[in-house]
């Protein structure tokens, strides 16, 4: 069976699943696109033979749509989320899955009055081959209890858009989600301290920051969110144990010696980072569907967790304390793993 997907949002990210879905994943076919800019809707559907909708309402609404894809902008994806339960349609939403814990809650709610898992967040790391060996050696036991981890979010530049509040919001939302999910544990507080700034930077921006969060079990973590580094898009993880540690492995590539040197690449961008693991975010969330099950990727309780989390982070920059995360106990709708 082909997996006929409605794409709601046709810019960066949108191109690429779009493309991911029809050129990379099987069982899969773009049918239908919507974007509140009307050319760059007929210009990705015409590259793969979709219809253009006027509204992310209609293209959830037609029959043509088997399962929804949202990458539309943060803001708007609550309305278009909740018209996809509504209408009992899978929903894959980028993240964030809502930019307040409020709206991610309406999410959970209507999710779990429709009964069955239908939204899936897009939190690709969990799907990075890296990552996913942590999680085996954390998991086993061979690193004994994490005590600590240490973490690096670096972006080589970003545009002046980019604000002092997106380094949570946007950005340590990764690391957010899949430290939560690599621990099996539950961040309850965030702290946040800003070293002297790069000079790199538009003047209103703090950066680079660290982020301190704490887990239910006791657990600290350290992330160093620094977005004009410069040289790179550098993804870095380390936790340590009672008797070990593990660290994330570097893309690989080839090392060079020549004139006195030796070198490697450094990746400049999410995209080739971490291209392996949307493909297979992608091939898994289609392989669910096809199959008639429900999504087993990132769900709109890790959708809430991470947005109570960021906006916790952010109220810590601005107060300069340390904030709880008010969370609501997990529903057993959402299992018991974090
Ligand atoms: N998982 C990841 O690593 C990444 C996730 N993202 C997420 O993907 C989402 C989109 O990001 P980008 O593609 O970079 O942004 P973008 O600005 O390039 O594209 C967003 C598109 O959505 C359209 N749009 C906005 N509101 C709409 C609505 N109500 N209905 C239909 N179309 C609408 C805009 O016209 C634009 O074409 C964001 O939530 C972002 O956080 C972005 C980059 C990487
Ligand atoms: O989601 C993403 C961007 O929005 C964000 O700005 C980058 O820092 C992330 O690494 C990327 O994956």
């Amino acid at each position: 069976m082909t997996v006929r997907v409605g794409v709601i949002g046709a810019g960066w990210i949108g191109h690429e699943h779009i493309r991911r879905l029809t050129d990379v994943v099987t069982g899969a076919a773009v049918t239908a696109v919507s974007d509140i800019d009307a050319a760059r809707a007929e210009e990705a559907a015409a590259r793969v033979g979709a219809r253009v909708y006027g509204t992310g309402a209609e293209l959830i609404a037609a029959d043509e749509v088997d399962a929804v894809l949202v990458t539309s902008w943060g803001p708007t994806h609550a309305e278009h989320v909740l018209n996809a339960i509504a209408a009992g349609k899978p929903v894959f939403c980028e993240k964030p899955l809502a930019t307040t814990a409020e709206d991610c809650l309406r999410i959970v709610e209507a999710e779990m009055a429709h009964g069955r898992r239908l939204v899936q967040v897009g939190f690709m790391r969990r799907y990075d081959q890296g990552y996913r060996q942590m999680k085996e050696v954390i998991a086993s036991g061979r690193i004994g209890e994490p005590l600590v981890v240490h973490c690096a979010h670096r972006n080589p530049t970003v545009p002046e858009s980019y604000t002092s509040e997106m380094a949570a919001l946007d950005t340590a939302v990764h690391e957010v989600d899949v430290l939560r999910w690599l621990l099996d544990d539950e961040i309850v507080s965030a702290q946040v301290v800003t070293p002297r700034a790069t000079s790199k930077r538009f003047a209103h921006l703090k950066d680079p920051q660290i982020m301190l969060f704490e887990t239910a079990k006791g657990v600290r973590i350290d992330l160093e969110v620094f977005v004009n580094c410069q040289y790179g898009y550098d993804i870095q993880c380390e936790a340590v144990g009672e008797q070990g540690l593990v660290r994330l492995p570097d893309p690989s590539s080839v090392t060079v010696r020549t004139a006195g040197q030796h070198s490697t690449t450094v990746l400049t961008d999410w995209v080739g980072r971490f291209v392996d693991a949307f493909d297979t975010e992608f091939r898994e969330w289609i392989a669910n569907l096809a199959a008639g099950n429900e999504p087993t990727g990132p769900s709109a309780w890790d959708g809430y967790a991470a947005t109570v989390i960021t906006s916790a982070t952010v109220e810590a920059l601005d107060s300069g304390r340390t904030v709880g995360t008010d969370m609501k106990p997990r529903p057993a709708f959402y299992g018991g793993a974090v």
